[in-house]
């Protein structure tokens, strides 16, 4: 079984500012296991940052529990939360580098000072503080692994937006943490740096084995890396589940929407109802949405529609995507037959795992 590395057990966050009182975090438990992408995701406000900020308690909680790779975090000593806090990386959406200083420095910086294991001629293990030429060969090799080795003397301002969330990336991991909090880190970045820099998230989670808490509201970054997803609202977590499953059987209606976001599908039926094979239309012809998730795709839907049922099936958008390996399909389509064979190829349609929305009956009830 998965190791868990986070556990929030029933974590509250009040915060109280003059005669206000907000809860931002409202009794959430949150189950993270070792290797997971796990994204939270949500509007502004809905208590994300706060959320992720009680994991290292740069946001101590009102109430409730925190377990990070097997401690009691509220329990710890000033010193032994320092300590598991070097075990726990984090990086944001505005970099945080020191201007002042280049990138080697800014990565360097974590490093200072710190105990390293060393042995005797005996064998005898003790600590002693890190050298200049450790530190120098640690920050070389995090500069590879961000791609980075050839700017190693370039100054924070000289960097495109995705160097420095690189660099940020680089001095998250210069503690060689097991877990990286990532706190809007794409949300400045144009969409292809983007996609780079979860890209290289995901690389660092198989090489590296790290485990990864990503906060966003785009559930386009989420669709990308993650394994699992949280939606959040309101302090609350209203909806959490693998990504396939949250992605094929959303639940909740903010779930739904933030899944429409990635295939801008109001858009698409916005385009498709302006088609004459929509404007046209003639009950008890329809235009429907399906929406599958991996095994329906294997099956022939169209031709089946139209072999078994009679019913053909006018494609006016479609829009399949690879989510961990396995197709997600969107379709609009209208459906033309007798009023007994759409029934029957909805029946066929529902088991075979595809869901269907009724989407010119919606356009009536709008119009009501
Ligand atoms: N230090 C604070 N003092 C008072 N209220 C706060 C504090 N930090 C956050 N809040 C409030 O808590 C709520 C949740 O904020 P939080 O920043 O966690 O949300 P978020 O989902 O991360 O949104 P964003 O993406 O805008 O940061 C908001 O209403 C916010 O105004």
């Amino acid at each position: 079984m998965a190791e868990p590395v986070i556990t929030l057990d029933k974590v509250d966050v009040n915060f109280s500012e003059k005669n206000k009182s907000v809860h931002a975090v409202d009794h959430v438990d949150l189950t993270v296991e070792r290797g997971d992408i796990y994204g939270i995701v949500g509007y502004s406000g809905a208590g994300k940052s706060t959320l992720v900020r009680t994991i290292n308690l740069l946001q101590r909680p009102t109430s409730g529990k925190v377990t990070v790779l097997g401690q009691d975090m509220l329990k710890l000593s000033a010193a032994d939360l320092r300590g598991e806090r070097r075990r726990i990386g984090m990086i944001f959406q505005h970099f945080n580098l020191m201007n002042s200083l280049t990138i080697a420095a800014n990565v360097a910086f974590p490093l200072k000072g710190t105990l390293v294991k060393d042995h005797d001629q005996d064998g005898k293990v003790f600590s002693r503080k890190i050298t200049k030429q450790e530190i120098a060969k640690k920050v070389n090799d995090l500069l590879d692994l961000v791609g980075l080795r050839e700017r190693a003397t370039a100054y924070p301002t000289e960097l495109s937006g995705g160097q420095k969330q690189r660099v940020g990336i680089a001095r998250a991991l210069a503690s060689d943490p097991e877990i990286l909090i990532s706190d809007e880190a794409t949300s400045a970045l144009d969409p292809k740096t983007t996609s780079s820099i979860l890209a290289l998230l995901a690389s660092l989670n198989q090489r590296l084995g790290l485990t990864i808490v990503l906060i966003t509201h785009e559930m386009e970054a989420v669709k990308q890396i993650c394994n699992k997803v949280a939606v959040m609202d309101d302090g609350r977590i209203i909806e959490r589940g693998d990504l396939l499953h949250i992605f094929a059987e959303p639940q909740q209606q903010l779930t739904k929407d933030f899944i429409d976001t990635t295939i801008q599908i109001d858009e698409a039926i916005a385009a498709v109802r302006d088609q004459p094979a929509v404007r046209n239309l003639t009950a008890p012809d329809e235009l429907v949405r399906l929406t599958y998730v991996g095994a329906s795709t294997d099956q022939p839907l169209v031709a089946t529609l139209f072999k078994e049922y009679n019913v053909t099936a006018n494609i006016l958008f479609g829009d399949i995507q690879i989510l961990q390996g396995t197709p997600f399909g969107n379709l609009l389509v209208v459906l033309s037959g007798t009023a007994d064979a759409l029934a029957q190829a909805f029946n066929y349609l529902k088991r075979s795992d595809v869901t269907v929305q009724h989407l010119a009956a919606m356009a009536k009830e709008d119009a009501k």
